[in-house]
C-alpha cells in the first residue's frame, strides 16, 4: 500500500512522546479526541495512522521533552494532491501546540501525482547554453512609479552586464505604467538586441500576479507572447497553484518560485515547517524550475544549516528534475567565493542591489558579479581579482568581502 510518511519535531509538556505520537496516529486518521463507539476494526486496520518511530531527544529549556516522530499515514485516507495531504498531515495538528513538519517521505505510486519542474537545472542551462559555471541573475529595483522606457533601458543594461537571467521583483504587480504583457514584449526585443549585438543571451522572468482565477489565462498568454519564463509567489496562492501551472501545456515555461510569505511558516523552531520541506521537497514536486531563498550571508540570512538543506532537497536523488537553488538577498560581489563554495556549480548568484548599487550601474554590477564568478572558478582569491578587472575591485571597494558563517 502507498502511504506519506510524516516526521515532525513535538514538544511535549506532558513527557510522554508516545502517547502523543499515537494520538496523532490515531486523531489525524479515524479517531478523535474522545473514544468513538463505532470505530470498528476493519475501519482501523485500513485507515489508522501508524507510528514508525519516537526518538527522544531530551529536554528543551522550557522542560518539554523533544522527540522525533513518524507517523505513516495511508494513502487510500486522501486524495493525491497536496491540499488533501497537507490536510491530512499538518491539518489540525499544525495547530495544536509546540510541532514542526521537517519532512514528507512519499511512497512510489503517490510521487506519480506530482509533476516535478518541467525544465530543471538542465532545462535552464540547455535554454543559455551555460553549463560551466552557477548562473548570475538580477533583479529589477526601484521601478515601481516607473514607465516601460525605465523598466526597458535598466533590463538592457542588466543584460549587457551580462547577467543570465533578470526577474521583475515580487513586488511589481499589474499596473497601467508599465504592464504585464507590454513587458514581455518590450522586453524580448531589448534582449534580442543585446544578444545581436553582443552574442550574449539573457532570460527574463516576469512577475505573475492578480487573483487566482486570472492567473492561468495570464500565463497562457504570457507563454504565447514568447516569455522566458514567470515568477511566481507562490506562498502567497498555495503550493498546488503552481502545480496547476507546471501542469498546463499552454504554459510550457520555466517557473521561478519566490519565498515571499514563506517565512511565516518556517521561521519558527518550534512550530510550522521545515525550510528544507517548504522550499525545498515540496516546490520541487510541485514544479518550480527555480526556487529562491536567502542566502546566509546577506541581508535577510538564514542559517547556513538551513539554507544547505533547502539546496539539498532542491537537487538530491529523485526522480524529479533538480530545482535551480537560489540563494540570495543583499547579495554583493564579495559573496561569491562562499557561494560557490556552499552551493556550487548548479545554483544561481542573484543580486539586485548588489547589480544596480554598483558604482559603474548596473551593466558595472553586472560585469564585478560575472568578473567575480570568473576568478573563483580560476581557483584565484578575489583580491587578485580585483587586480585584474576594474569593475570587480569598485564592488570590493565599496562592499568588501564577505566573511564565512559557522554552520
Ligand atoms: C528573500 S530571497 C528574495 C530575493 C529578492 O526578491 C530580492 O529582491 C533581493 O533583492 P536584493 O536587493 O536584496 O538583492
Ligand atoms: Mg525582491
Amino acid at each position: 500500500m502507498s502511504e506519506i510518511t510524516a516526521t515532525y519535531i513535538v514538544r511535549d509538556a506532558k513527557h510522554n512522546p508516545e502517547k502523543k505520537a499515537e494520538g496523532i496516529a490515531l486523531g489525524l486518521t479515524v479517531g478523535s479526541w474522545t473514544d468513538l463507539p463505532e470505530l470498528d476494526q476493519r475501519q482501523l486496520k485500513k485507515h489508522k495512522g501508524r507510528v514508525v518511530s519516537v526518538e527522544g531527544t531530551g529536554l528543551d529549556v522550557n522542560s518539554d521533552t523533544v522527540a522525533t516522530i513518524k507517523i505513516a499515514y495511508p494513502a487510500v485516507n486522501f486524495s493525491p494532491d497536496l491540499p488533501a495531504i497537507l490536510t491530512t498531515v499538518f491539518g489540525k495538528l499544525s495547530l495544536d501546540g509546540k510541532i514542526k513538519l521537517v519532512d514528507l517521505e512519499f511512497g512510489d505510486e503517490l510521487k506519480k501525482a506530482f509533476p516535478g519542474p518541467r525544465f530543471g537545472i538542465e532545462g535552464i542551462r540547455n535554454k543559455l547554453g551555460v553549463y560551466d559555471r552557477p548562473l548570475l541573475m538580477s533583479i529589477f529595483k526601484g521601478v515601481i512609479g516607473r514607465d516601460l522606457p525605465f523598466l526597458l533601458d535598466q533590463l538592457k543594461k542588466q543584460s549587457l552586464g551580462g547577467v543570465d537571467l533578470i526577474k521583475d521583483d515580487e513586488i511589481l504587480f499589474e499596473n497601467e505604467l508599465a504592464p504585464f504583457e507590454k513587458r514581455i514584449i518590450s522586453g524580448k526585443q531589448v534582449l534580442a538586441e543585446v544578444y545581436e549585438t553582443t552574442g550574449h543571451r539573457t532570460l527574463y522572468a516576469a512577475n505573475l500576479t492578480g487573483r487566482t482565477t486570472q492567473l492561468r489565462d495570464k500565463a497562457r498568454k504570457a507563454a504565447e507572447l514568447g516569455a522566458d519564463a514567470l515568477l511566481f509567489n507562490v506562498f502567497a496562492y498555495g503550493l498546488d497553484v503552481l502545480q496547476e501551472l507546471r501542469e498546463d501545456e499552454e504554459i510550457a515555461i520555466p517557473i521561478m518560485a519566490h519565498p515571499a510569505v514563506s517565512g511565516a511558516l518556517t521561521a519558527a523552531d518550534e512550530y510550522g515547517f521545515s525550510h528544507s520541506l517548504l522550499l525545498g521537497k515540496l516546490l520541487r514536486y510541485a514544479g518550480a524550475d527555480f526556487s529562491l531563498f536567502p542566502s546566509p550571508y546577506g541581508s535577510v540570512a538564514l542559517e547556513k544549516q538551513q539554507a544547505l538543506s533547502i539546496a539539498e532537497a532542491l537537487t538530491a536523488e529523485d526522480q524529479f528534475m533538480r530545482t535551480f537553488p537560489v540563494p540570495s538577498a543583499g547579495i554583493h560581489p564579495g559573496m561569491v567565493p562562499l557561494l560557490i563554495e556552499d552551493f556550487g556549480l548548479d545554483s544561481i548568484i542573484n543580486a539586485g542591489g548588489g547589480v544596480h548599487g554598483h558604482p559603474g550601474g548596473a551593466e558595472g554590477g553586472g560585469k564585478a558579479f560575472r568578473q567575480a564568478i570568473e576568478t573563483v572558478l580560476e581557483g584565484k582569491t578575489l583580491e587578485e581579482g580585483a587586480l585584474e578587472f576594474e569593475e570587480l575591485k569598485s564592488a570590493l571597494d565599496l562592499w568588501g568581502l564577505a566573511k564565512a558563517v559557522a554552520k
